[in-house]
């Protein structure tokens, strides 16, 4: 968000460091793109584009010094009132394993609604999931008006989310930027401690890899982390959707490349009789359906690419 902050290699992150995903729901016009918008800034705007691997669309990234906050559409809780039943429910299962927080917009002057309503009593399913309430468009009422309104939407957290209501409730001008940066810090507080999911600032067409890779590079350091400190790069090599599957049942083909320096490093990534690699590739896979929300088959090969870290070809290769 900043223009000022150290650009920062994926590999490298600050202690207490935090990532994750984030949507914004509310009914049209609250002000959803607006905020994106305002909080990502135009420099670093992300579009995904992979209707057959991914059912959602990556809005944007706020990088922070401490954070990384990954927006992300959830089609159909935007215009709740085309949706109807077992579909509107798979949404929301869908946005529940997608995302970390969900902050849900309800403009300052107008007042909480049927629509408003309809969209938290759909959020309530969600168990557990932090909901932080976004008073949008702050600057088209007065003071008076927007306590007023603060209190309604503390009534219908109250009313939908049990005694402790909302995780946060925020006030924000997108247009004038007022309080753009807490709400940002709202959600960041939500979100689960974690590496970058982006390498920061860099702008991309191919985000699912990049994070697909880290979802390996993660799985395959849990419990190893201190025997590879910084030797583990991770490569996706190819993402094919499988042919002949159904429209309805898809599968992505993913190979993966994961490069050590030297061979008694392969030797702990992949353990005894390959024992190791097979529960990175189930850990990592589980990661990877989540985020693309199809059936993936995950192949893992792990190669030795001696010094790679002090070698700029091989670096540029593998996407540092
Ligand atoms: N005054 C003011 N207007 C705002 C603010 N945020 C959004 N708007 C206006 O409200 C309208 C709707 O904003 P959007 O950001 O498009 O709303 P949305 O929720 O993404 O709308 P859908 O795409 O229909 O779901 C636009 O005309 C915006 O300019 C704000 O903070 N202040």
């Amino acid at each position: 968000m900043s223009d000022n902050h150290t650009p920062r290699a994926l590999g490298e992150w600050p202690e207490g460091f935090r990532s994750g995903f984030t949507s914004f729901v509310g009914r049209p016009n609250a002000g959803k793109s607006t905020l994106t918008n305002a909080l990502v800034g135009q420099k670093v705007a992300i579009t995904s584009a992979k209707p057959q691997t991914t059912r959602h669309t990556i809005r944007g990234i706020v990088h922070r010094e401490d954070a990384q906050l990954v927006l992300v559409d959830t089609p159909g809780l935007h215009r709740p009132r085309t949706l109807l039943g077992q579909r509107l429910n798979d949404l929301v299962a869908e946005t529940l394993s997608e995302v970390d927080a969900i902050g849900f917009c309800l403009p300052a002057n107008e007042k909480i609604g049927p629509g408003d309503r309809f969209i938290a009593t759909q959020l309530a399913q969600l168990q557990r999931k932090p909901i932080v309430a976004i008073v949008t468009k702050a600057d088209l009422v007065d003071r008076e008006a927007l306590a007023a309104q603060l209190i309604a939407v503390t009534e219908l957290g109250n009313q939908n989310f049990g005694p402790n209501g909302f995780a946060a409730i925020v006030p924000v001008s997108a247009v004038k930027e007022f309080q753009v940066q807490e709400v940002a810090d709202v959600l960041v507080q939500q979100m689960p401690a974690g590496p970058p999911l982006y390498p920061d600032g860099e702008l991309t067409d191919e985000p699912e890899a990049k994070m697909i890779a880290e979802l390996v590079r993660e799985a395959a350091l849990e419990g190893v982390r201190d025997e590879l400190p910084h030797s583990l790069a991770v490569v996706v090599e190819e993402m094919v959707p499988r042919e002949g599957r159904s429209e309805n049942n898809p599968l992505v083909d993913i190979h993966v490349s994961l490069y050590v320096e030297r061979s008694s490093q392969k030797a702990i990534v992949i353990g005894r009789g390959g024992s190791r690699l097979r529960e990175v590739g189930t850990n990592a896979r589980k990661g990877i359906e989540k985020l693309l929300g199809t059936k993936v088959y995950l192949d893992l090969h792990v190669k030795v690419a001696k010094d790679w870290q002090r070698d700029p070809k091989q670096l540029g290769r593998l996407g540092f």
